[in-house]
């Protein structure tokens, strides 16, 4: 029996628009958004332990154990299949920021949904991880969908999406974001206009990098101006966006050599980077059907 999978990649999003079209009787909000798969990850290493322990061997700044995505999603997993009796080892190499609307904690939650129930033998199907990662988070399931999407409802109900094979050029713009404080602030605006998938793939079937916008950058913003001065620099040379709840920034590009140059020239206070547009999670092969 496999007792270890290490260096199992954690991939990063980007949300290539967010509309706000509502928001439902529990607080959270009704979503459209695009998904997209970038090949910037944090990386998980897993051991099965037989003393029915679950535990993060490593430490990770301002996240304690206990609160840590990682270890809730293993103890959901166990709890779910009712046996208590399993343990592992988990070791978290974080190099995506947190509260960058990246989804670097989801989709930690979801290597790790996928990784465990391959090693404990749980035996879930892919549409069960999805809902046992719905409750530890509204991204987690599109990590676990495994492909690019059209997320609607609280971020829970994916299509499949095509989009460009481009590059994308990322600013850490060096604050983190609590999602919660931009959802309920007085100022976003929640009734943007529903659309349909069929609405707005371009004439290659893809979604247009221009597509709608992000409702929420405009709260986000206001709160952080480090973020409308990293839209602003980036915006020089394309659509440059927010991506989820901020802070980060992304704009695309067709070659990896433009974004080179983009970053050649990137401020010093920012910290900035490429990444190369995904069609598939790297462990779809993990995926139960
Ligand atoms: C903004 C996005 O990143 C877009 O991909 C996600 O919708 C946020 O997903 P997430 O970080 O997994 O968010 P969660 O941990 O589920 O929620 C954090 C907080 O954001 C708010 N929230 C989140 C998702 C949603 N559809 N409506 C909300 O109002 C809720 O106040 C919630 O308490
Ligand atoms: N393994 C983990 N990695 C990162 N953050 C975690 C983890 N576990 C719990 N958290 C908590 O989740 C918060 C959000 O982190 P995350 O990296 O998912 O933000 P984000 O990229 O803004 O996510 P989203 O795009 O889903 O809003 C962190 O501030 C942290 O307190």
């Amino acid at each position: 029996m496999t007792v270890t999978l290490n260096a199992c990649p954690a991939p990063a999003k980007l949300n290539l628009f967010l509309h706000v079209t509502g928001r439902r009787a529990d607080g959270y909000h009704l979503l459209q958004s695009a998904f997209q798969l970038i090949d910037r990850c944090d990386s998980l290493d897993f051991a099965v332990r037989e003393d029915g322990r679950i535990v993060r061997t490593n430490d990770i700044p301002g996240v304690p154990p206990e609160s840590d995505l990682v270890v809730r999603a293993a103890h959901l997993l166990r709890e779910t299949a009712g046996r208590p009796d399993l343990g592992a080892s988990i070791t978290v190499e974080k190099r995506l920021p947190m509260g960058g609307g990246l989804g670097g904690g989801s989709s930690d939650a979801a290597t790790t949904l996928l990784a465990l129930n391959h090693l404990w033998q749980t035996g879930f199907k892919r549409q069960e991880l999805m809902d046992i990662g719905l409750k530890l988070g509204a991204d987690v399931p599109f990590f676990l969908f495994g492909r690019n999407a059209f997320a609607e409802g609280v971020g829970e109900a994916l299509s499949p999406l095509e989009t460009a094979s481009c590059w994308y050029v990322v600013i850490e713009p060096g604050v983190s974001v609590p999602t919660a404080i931009i959802f309920s602030s007085s100022e976003l605006t929640r009734d943007t206009k529903v659309v349909r998938i069929t609405d707005f793939p371009d004439a290659t079937n893809q979604i247009a990098s221009n597509f709608g916008r992000n409702d929420l950058e405009i709260v986000a913003t206001r709160h952080f101006p480090q973020i409308a001065e990293a839209i602003d620099w980036l915006g020089k040379f394309g659509k440059a966006r927010m991506t989820g709840s901020g802070a980060c920034v992304f704009c695309a590009f067709d070659h990896e050599q433009q974004a080179d140059e983009v970053l050649k020239q990137l401020p010093s206070r920012w910290n900035g980077w490429k990444a190369k547009a995904m069609q598939e999670h790297p462990l779809a092969h993990l995926l139960p059907s």
